[in-house]
């Protein structure tokens, strides 16, 4: 079995013509676009480059960027400063803090204080928290990027056995309380590095979810003959990006969501659908 393609890219694609619609549309009805801030604080490589795809994203739909960049050596005031400013920026209609931050940083601070209304990154403890209780909120991106693949390329979620292989804020924690609301229904077992006999579980999936970061983690002889697999782990090495899939998993996977190519370019979009929805929210209640 060769797997079929669980093509990010393109889907992303597709999203974000649908989203320069509804962007052009908001920007008529308020008289300005919407505007995407982020906060980018350090060095590191992999959050710059990010960061830059974020606002490339936003020009190409019409999104306006504001872009607040700190030192590594960032105080947490600095940091907090820049938050107070972006939540009271009437231009900024969603803005992000790129994750992780600096270890001397204390980023749920940083989070909490972080306007939820503004919250694009749906990470603040007010959303995650309505994501418990099955409140309207905007949606952790990678989850929500997951979801919406596996919905675009008609992947059952009812009833399907889900193994997520990470506990990570961004991506572990919250994709099973997507996945097991009542619209998804998926049935999801949460695994970590703590986990005994991770290839039992993953084994038992029909969808597996693999967010560790831990390079070729899983391979073909842990998979079901069928499953649908989709790649979150990124491992800068000197040979380039490494995905917690194994090349060979796709000899068995019915459905792959590679890395590069998969799950990243829609946890991009769906940055700019928090965004865009954001911002016709607040058209409505003008
Ligand atoms: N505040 C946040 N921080 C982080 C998040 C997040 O959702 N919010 N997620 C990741 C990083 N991330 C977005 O911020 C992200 C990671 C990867 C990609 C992506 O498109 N990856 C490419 C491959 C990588 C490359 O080409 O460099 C792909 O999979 O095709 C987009 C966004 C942690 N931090």
């Amino acid at each position: 079995m060769t797997a079929q393609l669980l093509d990010g890219k393109a889907t992303a694609a597709g999203i974000r013509r649908e989203l320069a619609e509804r962007v052009a549309k908001v920007t008529a009805t308020v008289g300005r676009p919407p505007g995407l801030g982020t906060v980018l604080v350090g060095d590191d490589p992999g959050s710059h480059a990010y960061v830059t795809g974020k606002h490339r994203d936003c020009a190409q739909v019409g999104i306006a960027s504001i872009r607040r960049e700190l030192p590594a050596d960032a105080s947490q005031q600095q940091v907090e400063e820049v938050i107070d400013e972006l939540n009271a920026d009437p231009a900024c209609t969603g803005y992000i803090v790129q994750l992780p931050l600096p270890r001397h940083l204390d980023a749920n601070a940083v989070l909490e204080r972080m306007d939820p209304a503004k919250d694009a990154d749906g990470l603040h403890p007010v959303n995650l928290g309505r994501l418990v209780l099955g409140v309207e909120a905007p949606l952790p991106c990678t989850p929500r990027g997951i979801v919406e693949l596996l919905r675009r390329h008609e992947v059952p979620l009812a009833g399907a056995r889900v193994c997520v292989i990470g506990r990570g804020i961004t991506v572990g924690r919250p994709i099973g309380l997507l996945l097991t609301r009542r619209s998804e229904n998926a049935t999801v077992t949460l695994c970590h590095t703590g986990t005994k006999g991770l290839a039992w579980h993953v084994r038992e999936a029909d969808i597996v979810v693999a967010a560790a970061g831990s390079p070729g983690l899983i391979t073909k002889d842990m998979l079901r003959p069928g499953a649908a697999v989709l790649d979150v782990g990124i491992t800068r090495t000197d040979h380039g990006l490494v995905g917690d899939i194994h090349p060979d998993a796709a000899q068995v996977a019915g459905r792959l969501a590679p890395m590069p190519g998969g799950v990243g370019p829609m946890t991009r979009a769906m940055l700019l659908a928090n965004v865009v929805e954001a911002a016709e929210r607040n058209a409505t209640a003008v």
